[in-house]
């Protein structure tokens, strides 16, 4: 495992060409009827474009307030994020999160849903090739034949599939997934891992993913983000995934490397940072 973001490296970083995603010197504080609380504090991470970086640690540590603050839900309180060297103030169509509840909107089609943010995002774009970006999306996650259910009648699977698909029709440069597969059952959820690793290869997006599973951590990511317990949480380590692309699951789960990768990630969570309530 390698320890990044020692103040050299991140000082060689942006004395050449800065990276295309940043987080420098973060710190999140929420003010509470009892006092600030701080989440994050001092973070530094470079994500180069492409990257695709899964971020794990305990519940509650600040992960979805890390991620929230590349999607401009929220803003930092100290230091800032930056995307291709501009600071991110609010959210916008070239970030799109998925969540892990799916948060579609039930009154409309899986068409509907996805045509809704297209349509604002290229509201001048003619109807056409709107409807031809939402059925290229729908096709893209093997959905175009139930395009006019709506999600009570779709399964999580397919809603899940709806939700990657309606945030990639706006064209992100970086996709944000918030436990994205938890709520799946694991058959399901490996059939979308390996879609999405296909769909990161197809777009060249660059992915920040959010799980509490360290196999998918190791199955998706180039890196592993670790995080240590809250309060005031900073990055403890990040580990280099060194995997050959396009991965083979039964393949890498005979490499010794592979549980040797998943030890490291074990201690790091359940023995130096335990959480108090593991
Ligand atoms: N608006 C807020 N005001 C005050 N505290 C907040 C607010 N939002 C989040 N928190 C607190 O910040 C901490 C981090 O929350 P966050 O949701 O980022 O953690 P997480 O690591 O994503 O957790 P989980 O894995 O359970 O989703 C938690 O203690 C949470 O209660």
């Amino acid at each position: 495992m390698q320890v990044l973001n020692t103040p050299t490296q991140s000082t060689t970083h942006l004395q050449t060409q800065e990276p295309f995603l940043i987080f420098d010197n973060l710190s999140k504080v929420y003010p509470t009827p009892t006092g600030d609380f701080v989440v994050l504090d001092g973070i530094d991470l470079a994500i180069n474009e492409g990257e695709f970086v899964c971020v794990i640690g305990h519940s509650g540590c600040g992960k979805s307030t890390l991620l929230d603050m590349v999607a401009g839900f929220h803003q930092p309180t100290n230091g800032e994020v930056r995307l291709q060297t501009l600071p991110i103030q609010a959210p916008g169509p070239d970030r799109m999160v998925v969540f892990q509840n799916y948060s579609l909107l039930p009154w409309l089609t899986a068409y509907e849903n996805i045509y809704l943010g297209v349509n604002s995002v290229f509201p001048k774009k003619p109807e056409a090739a709107k409807k031809h970006i939402v059925m290229e999306h729908l096709e893209m996650v093997g959905l175009a034949d139930v395009a006019n259910k709506k999600p009570s009648a779709l399964s999580g699977g397919m809603k899940q599939r709806v939700c990657i698909a309606r945030a990639l029709a706006l064209r992100p440069k970086v996709l944000i997934l918030d436990e994205p597969f938890g709520a799946l059952d694991p058959i399901t959820r490996e059939e979308l891992q390996e879609e999405l690793l296909t769909i990161w290869r197809d777009h060249q997006i660059t992915v920040l993913m959010i799980t509490h599973d360290i196999d998918e951590a190791l199955f998706l990511s180039d890196r592993v983000v670790m995080m240590t317990n809250g309060p005031a949480a900073k990055i403890g380590e990040i580990m280099l995934v060194p995997f050959a692309r396009p991965r083979d699951r039964a393949r890498m789960m005979e490499d010794p490397k592979f549980y040797e990768l998943r030890n490291e990630a074990l201690d790091f969570l359940y023995k130096r940072h335990a959480h108090a309530d593991a």
